[in-house]
């Protein structure tokens, strides 16, 4: 049983809108035993689940925390995460969903979209559809997160849909925004990230010595100055409040990965499986081989494939 396909079918409507409906008779409005942000247990997460992802743990903590600490922001909290593939991007979002709602990703104040799920076909209905999702899960609850993946594939009328909620606004049609969090996930930006992490590498220098202010640069030339990224659609009046870069992986952080995959699955982290783990993995050539393709993204198979 299956209610959002149910309340979908019943009235003729795409699933995303049908969950919106559901989710609007079953909880009016947030509960709020189930949002109570741990600060702590943000911080814990970060530092022990998230790794080798320095500079996005101090950015992430000190947004979220900020945000969540005041009862009256003057608008919503965006954040955009960019790089390489499998660097815990949508990992992280989950951290974040766990600290705030007791249901995590589970919760009904967490909406995930991803453009080719949602609207497989565009069309100018679409905007309007999108629109109204927003706007009914934030009627429902001011304290809900929006995560959009792989927002780089997503159409740019979509993009410029979505503005009017991130930026200052008291409300909109009689709705605050102000309360919500935004995530934005996508890999642009993603050359530019590399080759700075493969430049300090060569130089020897240790990763934990780069710095946001290293990478801002390469994120705005290849993010904001190119006209096919979204960014181009936001840049005017940029609402988007810390723009998060993640490094690429190495071989001995994929071995990290693997040790921590034994451990959540209560299986004694074998150091020998994780570093033939580690050697399945494919390295980006481009790089030296010194960065893993995917990040840590197929190490849950493989050490399937290997315990
Ligand atoms: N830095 C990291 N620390 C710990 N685990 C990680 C890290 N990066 C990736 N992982 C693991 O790999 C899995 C895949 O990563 P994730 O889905 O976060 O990648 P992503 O950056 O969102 O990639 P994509 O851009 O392809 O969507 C995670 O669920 C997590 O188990």
């Amino acid at each position: 049983f299956d209610p959002f396909t149910v309340t979908s079918s019943l009235f003729g409507i795409s699933a995303a809108l049908g969950r919106t409906i559901y989710d609007y008779f079953r909880h009016k409005g947030c509960d709020p035993e189930s949002i109570v942000f741990n600060a702590t247990g943000l911080q814990l997460d970060l530092q022990t689940k998230l790794f080798r992802q320095h500079i996005a743990s101090r950015v992430i903590l000190k947004a979220v925390t900020g945000f969540m600490s005041n009862d009256n922001p003057k608008k919503p909290l965006v954040l955009s995460l960019h790089g390489p593939s499998g660097t815990g991007k949508s990992f992280v979002s989950q951290l974040i969903a766990d600290n705030i709602y007791k249901e995590g990703m589970d919760s009904s104040f967490v909406h995930v979209f991803t453009s080719e799920l949602h609207f497989p076909h565009s069309s100018h209905l679409d905007t309007y559809k999108l629109q109204q999702w927003i706007k009914g899960n934030v009627t429902n609850c001011g304290r809900s997160m929006f995560i959009f993946d792989e927002m780089d594939k997503m159409q740019p009328g979509l993009i410029d849909s979505i503005k009017p909620y991130l930026d200052y606004h008291e409300n909109l049609d009689g709705v605050s925004y102000r309360k919500a969090i935004f995530i934005f996930l996508s890999n642009a930006g993603r050359e530019g990230i590399i080759q700075t992490a493969l430049d300090f590498w060569k130089a020897g220098q240790d990763r934990e010595e780069l710095e946001l202010k290293d990478l801002e640069t390469v994120l705005s030339v290849s993010v904001f100055n190119n006209k096919n990224s979204y960014f181009s659609s936001l840049i005017d009046k940029n609402p988007v409040d810390f723009f998060i870069p993640f490094l690429p992986l190495e071989y001995r952080h994929v071995i990290e990965c693997a040790l921590a995959e034994m451990k959540a699955r209560g299986v004694p982290p074998d150091r020998n499986v994780a570093e033939q783990v580690a050697r399945d993995v494919v390295y980006d050539l481009k790089t030296e081989s010194v960065f893993s393709v995917k990040g840590c993204k197929t190490i849950s198979s493989k050490v399937d494939y290997y315990t």
